[in-house]
């Protein structure tokens, strides 16, 4: 059994911006808990940002990038210093982990991240995942750990991602609004239809429950099921208790290393495909060739996420498109061929390898 659990800002720091010693300890037990009866675990832990800013007199969390940058290398080292003394006196070893999307999206990256986590679990190791803040900009920024938990778990093969926030589960609505309610299970999308998340999270975390949602169903998508309860009942999450909210797998586990793609927030830019693209790569699940394509949309670089938009407009794929928007337009509604006999092999490349594309929908 391998279980990813992963712990919010809210629930490790003081409101003043120190980390706090006795939550961070909950989780650490919840941890060795699983250790202890012989799975294995990756933690991510958030808190990086939230505690630089006591070390560094910030009355608040930054809204600009540098300033969360600088508290995100201050932060970190204090909350991997901590995660390494409270680990080691349960004899337990950490390795630090930081991950940038590239990591979970690029194929040689994604390989490699793969084979860094099952040598760490293989040698016991606890990992403890961060985003790699300091250097992701905002246009290649997961922002919430969230999602980057669930694609960790999608990575690791786990078997089970347990989310600990501030807020003891899932509500009908906001929890301080009198007439929320908690929401033992949720089977199917179905069972959020008239849900309030607001985007409003606390005052150190981000994304709020909405990140969460989207967290749960990346996971559940790909067979994982998800627990979301408060970092206070880490122990009893672990444990199997039924804590908080448990929302049910809706689907199998996708070899994909794309998974992400099809629930990313933000793409670059677009292509506009004819019919006969579209027919190649949903029913033969071709790769999209330039012949196929009448318009560019956006400004993009290789290697960055678009949509893929049939005649009718709706988004039918995303993918990690081959060449730069200002490279395309002189290729379109021509032959792989011809591109290779005017401007030599590289122009052999699909727009869009199969591999890297998925259909979504
Ligand atoms: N429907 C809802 N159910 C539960 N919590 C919600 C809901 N809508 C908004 N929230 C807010 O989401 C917050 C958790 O998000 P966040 O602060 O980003 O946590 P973390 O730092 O743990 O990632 C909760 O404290 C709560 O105020
Ligand atoms: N990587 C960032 C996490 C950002 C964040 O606040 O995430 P979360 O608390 O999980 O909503 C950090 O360590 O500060």
């Amino acid at each position: 059994m391998r279980v990813v659990v992963k712990v919010g800002s809210s629930s490790l720091t003081t409101p003043d911006g120190h980390l706090d010693p006795d939550r961070i300890g909950t989780v650490v037990d919840a941890v060795v808990t699983v250790r202890a009866r012989g799975d294995e675990v990756v933690l991510v832990s958030s808190g990086a940002i939230a505690a630089g800013l006591g070390p560094l007199g910030l009355p608040r969390r930054p809204r600009d990038l540098p300033t969360q940058q600088a508290a995100a290398a201050v932060g970190q080292r204090a909350l991997i210093a901590h995660y390494s003394e409270a680990f080691a006196a349960a004899g337990l070893v950490v390795g630090q982990v930081l991950l940038t999307v590239d990591d979970v999206t690029r194929r040689s990256h994604y390989r490699n991240a793969h084979q860094t986590f099952a040598k760490l679990l293989e040698l016991g190791v606890v990992p403890v995942v961060n985003e790699n803040d300091t250097v992701a900009t905002s246009e290649i920024r997961f922002g919430d750990n969230d999602r980057l938990a669930a694609l960790v778990a999608h990575l690791v093969h786990a078997d089970q991602l347990i989310l600990l926030s501030d807020v003891d589960g899932l509500y009908t609505g906001h929890p301080d609004l009198p007439d929320s309610r908690p929401i033992a299970t949720v089977r199917s999308e179905a069972d959020l239809a008239g849900i309030d998340v607001a985007r409003v999270g606390s005052a150190v975390g981000t994304g709020g429950m909405v990140t969460k949602l989207d967290a749960a169903r990346i996971a559940t998508a790909a067979g994982i099921p998800v627990r979301l309860t408060s970092a206070a009942r880490a122990v009893e999450a672990v444990e199997g208790e039924p804590v908080g909210t448990l929302f049910e797998p809706t689907g199998k586990r996708r070899g994909t290393r794309l998974l992400w793609l099809a629930h990313a927030s933000e793409t670059r830019g677009r292509l506009l495909l004819d019919a006969g693209a579209r027919r190649a790569l949903v029913d033969r699940g071709a790769s999209l060739l330039a012949a196929g394509i009448v318009g560019v949309e956006g400004d993009f670089s290789a290697g960055d996420p678009v949509d893929v938009v049939d005649p009718d407009g709706a988004v039918i794929a995303r993918g990690l498109v081959n060449y730069d928007s200002d490279e395309l337009p002189g290729m379109l509604g021509r032959s792989t061929a011809e591109l290779a006999a005017e401007h030599g092999p590289e122009r052999e490349r699909a727009v869009i390898h199969r591999d890297d594309l998925i259909l979504v929908s």
